[in-house]
């Protein structure tokens, strides 16, 4: 496996693959790598000749109070499971190499109307700073293909409105969320938790699918099913942040009349802020 931290070194790789006729397929980010990781990996594999992963804890995505500084950063332990899924290249960029002039001077990407709801607006500028480093990185590796995590729901939805609007040949994939056998979501965020807050942490997973079941016997009283969610959920310690049945293209209040829907939940246990979803079909 290539390792790269420059950008003229990625292009040099990568230009070598496609004189060579080889497609590429993308997996960005942010390291401290888990088997979710590992399964985009996989995919891109599945689909691509060759494939270049990136880890940039990119800090114009952060918020000021947020976790920037205690992000996870375990490259050498990243290095050796991307080595053995058959990643072809890993690029390794500095803060300096993605944003020269700094942040303040950064031209920027923005995704409007889906950027603003549930992250959106509890993490203002995230989708800002994810839609931004996703195109710079774009623009660098010029995949054929890019994955990313249905854990990630939202990000997923600005991601392919992004590459739909600026008109980018990529083709973006969405992979299903890989779980702990109690349901938890993968996440390096997990990191954070004691083994307590861990097994108290699979009760998310445990209500979503309440929820979906719920509705799909046709109980249509979202609002009553999000409240009973949450509450469930503080009775166990988390702290809401959003709970909602959503339109799944739209992100409205979910209605009667919406056939796709998907149950958004960002909860805080302690200070660490958990997100997850389930997708519903009526
Ligand atoms: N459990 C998972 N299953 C599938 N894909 C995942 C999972 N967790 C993360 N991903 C995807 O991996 C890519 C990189 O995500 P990232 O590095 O932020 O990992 P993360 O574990 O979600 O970290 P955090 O929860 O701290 O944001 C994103 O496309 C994300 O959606
Ligand atoms: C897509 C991404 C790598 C952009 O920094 C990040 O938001 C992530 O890891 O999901
Ligand atoms: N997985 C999304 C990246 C972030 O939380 O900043």
């Amino acid at each position: 496996m290539k390792v790269v931290d420059s950008i003229s070194a990625l292009r040099t790789t990568v230009n070598a693959w496609r004189l060579n006729g080889e497609t590429v397929g993308f997996v960005p980010t942010m390291g401290n790598l888990h088997d979710g990781h590992l399964k985009l990996v996989k995919k891109a594999k599945a689909h691509n000749d060759r494939v270049v992963v990136s880890i940039f804890v990119n800090p114009m995505q952060f918020g000021a109070n947020e976790d920037l500084d205690a992000y996870p950063r375990t490259i050498e332990e990243d290095k050796a499971k991307l080595i053995s899924v058959g990643a072809d290249a890993v690029f390794l960029p500095s803060v300096a190499e993605m944003y020269p002039a700094g942040l303040d001077a950064q031209t920027f990407v923005e995704v409007p109307g889906i950027s603003d709801s549930h992250c959106g607006a509890s993490r203002p500028g995230h989708f800002r700073g994810v839609a931004t480093v996703v195109t710079k990185l774009f623009n660098m590796v010029q995949p054929d293909d890019a994955f990313f995590g249905e854990k990630d729901f939202q990000q997923l939805q600005v991601i392919r409105a992004l590459a739909h609007d600026l008109s980018m040949a990529v083709r973006i994939h969405g992979v299903p969320t890989e779980r702990e056998a109690s349901g938890l979501a993968m996440s390096s965020r997990n990191g954070y938790l004691t083994e307590a807050e861990k097994a108290t942490a699979s009760a998310i997973y445990e209500e979503m699918q309440r929820v979906k079941s719920s509705i799909e016997k046709g109980n249509v009283n979202f609002t009553a099913l999000e409240e009973t969610m949450i509450a469930n959920l503080e009775a166990k310690g988390f702290k809401n942040d959003y709970c909602q049945v959503v339109n799944a293209s739209t992100f409205q209040a979910a209605r009667e009349i919406d056939k796709e829907l998907v149950l958004l939940v960002a909860m805080f246990m302690g200070k660490t802020r958990l997100i997850d979803n389930l997708q519903i079909t009526r």
